[in-house]
């Protein structure tokens, strides 16, 4: 066996089974995906800029189906309007699709196609969080992060930092890890615990939990089926760039740190105790890729796995 076939048969397989296009309040529509796996039976999203970033397992074409089956779970090209009859064709925008005749495969050309290998995409692996992303809590920086990932995908660049944005092509992939991995109701014992004095790797350890037990490798699946192979990632976590890259197939070509709002706008983003805590201990237990502001005034620790923030990998 081939060291490659080795890494294939490693890596999750992920399977698009509907993609539909959601006009949104950030600006341009978005792409939602849902997929399947064979790890786990979660419901795992890529929220995808750009009509043509296409999954190539929800475009093979497959026995027996009809174009309005295609239309149906998302596989088109262009934008669907009432009274449609081709997946394959958009007549009114000049565009069509071709696929492999053996196969039935999509044949990705530059014509319809997002150039996944030439281009740098701009990516975000968020794990879920229902707290910070739906009950606005000011205990982490979930929901902050989402909302500005979006925006940096939608933008050219970014005014006040300088960072180039995705000019509305990106993903970002939304992992059901609750919790990072232990789920709602496991995150709220830790909650109380870290009210009773532990911190956020402590409350994990406390209730015999890793401190981080997710793993990205369906991550890593979802954009290798997108079609994606060079991506700048949005993060301040190591460990997602590490997990993520699989020689050959898909390079982090740049790390894009998320500084929160609050260190850099005095009046914006999240202040509170809570989220002081939280992304200390993320500098100092978790080895995150963030250098804290002289302005951040809880009580100081030793502080090992500090490192100054930089875009190279
Ligand atoms: N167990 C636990 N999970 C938390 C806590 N606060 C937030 N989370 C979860 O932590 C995860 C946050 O993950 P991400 O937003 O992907 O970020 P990250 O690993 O911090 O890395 P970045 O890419 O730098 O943001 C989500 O699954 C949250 O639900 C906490 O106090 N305890
Ligand atoms: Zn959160």
């Amino acid at each position: 066996m081939t060291v490659d076939s080795v890494t294939k048969k490693a890596m999750p397989e992920a399977k698009c089974i509907a993609r539909a296009r959601i006009p949104t309040t950030q600006g341009p529509d978005i792409f939602l995906h849902l997929y399947t796996n064979d790890r786990d039976d979660k419901e795992h999203l890529a929220i995808v800029f750009g009509e043509d970033i296409r999954s190539r397992s929800l475009f093979a074409r497959r026995p027996n189906e009809t174009q309005q089956d295609r239309m149906i779970r998302g596989a088109y090209v262009g934008k669907l309007y009432p009274g449609r009859t081709s997946a394959d064709i958009d007549e009114r925008l000049g565009l069509s699709m071709q696929f492999d005749r053996e196969t039935g495969e999509l044949a990705a050309d530059s014509s319809s196609t997002w150039d996944g290998h030439t281009e740098k995409t701009l990516v975000r692996i968020h794990s879920e969080c229902y707290t910070g992303e739906t009950a606005w809590s000011a205990r982490c920086d979930c929901g902050e992060q989402f909302d500005r990932a979006g925006k940096l995908i939608a933008c050219s660049q970014e005014e006040e930092s300088g960072i180039i944005g995705g000019s509305g092509h990106g993903v970002i992939v939304y992992l059901r890890q609750e919790g990072r991995g232990i789920g709602l109701g496991e995150k709220l014992k830790a909650y109380n615990l870290q009210d009773l004095g532990a911190d956020t790797v402590q409350a994990n350890i406390l209730l015999n939990h890793p401190v981080d037990g997710r793993d990205f490798s369906i991550g890593k699946s979802i954009l290798i089926d997108l079609g994606i192979e060079n991506i700048r990632l949005l993060t301040n976590n190591p460990d997602k760039i590490e997990q993520i890259e699989e020689p050959g197939l898909l390079t982090c070509v740049e790390r894009v740190p998320m500084v929160p709002l609050h260190w850099t706008h005095e009046h914006q983003g999240i202040d509170s105790k809570e989220i002081e805590g939280y992304l200390r201990t993320k500098i100092e237990r978790m080895g995150h890729l963030l250098q804290r502001p002289l302005t951040l005034h809880t009580q100081t620790h030793t502080h090992t796995h500090a490192h100054a923030h930089t875009t190279a990998v």
